[in-house]
């Protein structure tokens, strides 16, 4: 079967250690090989809301694009996922920010922009998969990061690593 490696972004700022521990149990259930960056807690981006905490997610997978996006979708709803308001807080936020080298718009936008200016993305990327590179700039995320960090953006936003304890029960 063939496999594809994809890059998950995992936000929540509602009941956050609860919602951040139980998504990762059904990530893990709904995809193979998965390992996380540290979790890293941030002030609210675009809006005034309690902290979030931030981390990406690698994995393997022989779903689809779409089909990764229904699954995240589904794992967001049963976490109690409200939509009525973009930026609002949130109990689980799951975004697809990459998969395999895929650049497309349909059925989602890939890679996902915020990878570029959101250093709650950018920084545990850069951490998670380093060497890996973006597929459109080619660079590494660890060059990106080196870069968004110095810049004026980059210096706004400020993550703390914090001590966050998960471990994968088994399928
Ligand atoms: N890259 C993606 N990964 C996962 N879902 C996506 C992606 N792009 C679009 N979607 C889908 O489109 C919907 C709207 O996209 P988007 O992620 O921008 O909104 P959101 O998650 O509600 O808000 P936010 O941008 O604040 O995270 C999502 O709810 C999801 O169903
Ligand atoms: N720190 C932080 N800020 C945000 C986040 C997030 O995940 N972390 N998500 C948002 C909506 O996608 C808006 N703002």
């Amino acid at each position: 079967m063939v496999s594809s490696l994809i890059l998950i972004s995992v936000g929540s700022n509602i009941n956050k250690i609860d919602n951040t521990r139980s998504g990762l149990n059904a990530l893990a259930l709904a995809f193979d090989d998965l390992s996380c960056s540290s979790v890293y807690e941030s002030e609210s981006v675009g809006f005034n809301g309690d902290n979030f905490y931030n981390l990406v997610v690698k994995a393997n997978t022989s779903k689809t694009i779409g089909e990764v996006c229904k699954c995240l979708k589904k794992i967001e709803d049963d976490h109690g996922r409200k939509r009525e308001v973009k930026f609002s807080s949130r109990t689980l936020d799951l975004d697809l920010l990459t998969y395999n080298n895929e650049v497309c718009e349909q059925p989602v936008v890939l890679p996902r922009d915020e990878i570029e200016y959101n250093a709650f993305v950018l920084q545990p990327m850069a951490e998670l998969v380093p060497e890996l590179r973006h597929p459109v700039t080619r660079h590494t995320y660890a060059d990106l990061w080196a870069n968004f960090s110095k810049s004026v953006a980059g210096q706004k936003q400020k993550l703390w690593p914090i001590t966050f304890t998960w471990s994968k029960s088994p399928k």
